[in-house]
């Protein structure tokens, strides 16, 4: 097969792992710069190039689009998609799982359980927010930030008030979500590819620090999952619609709860921790579900 896959760093551990993934089992992948590539949206003619040349005759694309990147990404992603290339992850799918409210309200309309989680737009309504949310502690989020920045512990009631309005005076969007005490600084990410949990790591945060992420010094250990956290990590990245995806969750008392669904989920922890070839099943997954045309939604809704 010819996969092409839309990435920036040609270096990153996870996009080496793809190419010899995809090698080793006697595949082309090429790279491609997302931000290098041209198009022609022509209703009959639907084109990409690339380095002056015509981007032709690819069975499937990875996309990992960065999230500094996901407007544009996401157009090129298209693109293929109405050109009838098979995407893993399919366009529409990556933009719902990167705005964190609208994941949180698909994933609710689900059924799948979540944090309590609010938002509003008016700044009068800080207080009713904060208690709706149960009150501090919170956490304060960007509804797109990555690798844990952007996330922000308020420990009381006037901090939590005066971190929204911070956000607020900025106008940048954040939602608010009770703090998952007893996760105690460690959560749960499970790697789903093609509706099967591959991998699943426990990550607990660097000491005094209540985000678990791996870019914030973090430490990764692998974990099997109960049946249910299973189940939930499936249905969550079902929700979404995404084939290849990592699922965060936090151990409530009340069960799993789901933060969030990564679209490009990072492979250097979960492989390096659990010995793993997920690379290698992404590829497998390919194998057996590139068909021409075979996008479900071209792009579209
Ligand atoms: N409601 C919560 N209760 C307890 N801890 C939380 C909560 N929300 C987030 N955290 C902690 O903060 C970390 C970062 O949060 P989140 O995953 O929402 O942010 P992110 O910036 O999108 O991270 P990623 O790099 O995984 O995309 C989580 O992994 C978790 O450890
Ligand atoms: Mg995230
Ligand atoms: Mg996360």
């Amino acid at each position: 097969m010819k996969i092409g896959m839309l990435a920036r760093n040609p270096e990153l551990y996870s996009h080496k792992r793809l190419v010899e993934a995809a090698e080793e089992r006697g595949h082309q992948l090429d790279i491609i710069n997302t931000l290098r590539c041209y198009m022609n949206i022509a209703s009959r003619r639907q084109e990409i190039y690339y380095n002056g040349e015509k981007l032709e005759g690819y069975d499937a694309i990875i996309p990992r689009i960065g999230a500094s990147v996901t407007f544009y990404g996401m157009a090129v992603l298209r693109q293929f998609e109405m050109m009838g290339v098979y995407p893993v992850n399919e366009s529409v799918a990556i933009g719902r799982s990167r705005d964190k409210l609208r994941s949180m309200q698909l994933l609710a309309r689900d059924g799948i359980g979540l944090p309590v989680t609010t938002f509003a737009h008016d700044p009068k309504q800080t207080e009713e927010v904060l208690e709706l949310a149960g009150g501090a502690p919170l956490v304060i989020k960007l509804l797109e930030g990555t690798q844990g920045l952007g996330v922000v512990l308020a420990d009381t009631d006037r901090s939590a008030k005066s971190v929204i309005e911070a956000f607020r005076a900025t106008k940048t969007n954040i939602l608010v979500q009770e703090f998952i005490k007893e996760a105690g600084g460690t959560d749960i990410r499970a790697l789903v590819v093609g509706g099967k949990v591959v991998a699943a790591m426990q990550r607990t945060g660097a000491e005094g620090e209540f985000r678990s992420n791996l870019h914030r010094g973090g430490s990764a250990k692998i974990i099997k999952l109960s049946p249910e956290e299973r189940s939930t990590a499936v249905r969550a990245a079902k929700s979404m619609g995404l084939n290849v995806c990592g699922v965060d969750m936090l151990r409530a008392n009340h069960g799993a709860v789901v933060m969030e669904v990564n679209s490009s989920p990072g492979l250097e922890g979960v492989e390096k921790a659990s010995g793993i070839d997920i690379a290698g099943k992404i590829i497998e997954f390919i194998e057996k579900n590139a068909k021409h045309g075979a996008t479900k939604t071209k792009g579209k809704g």
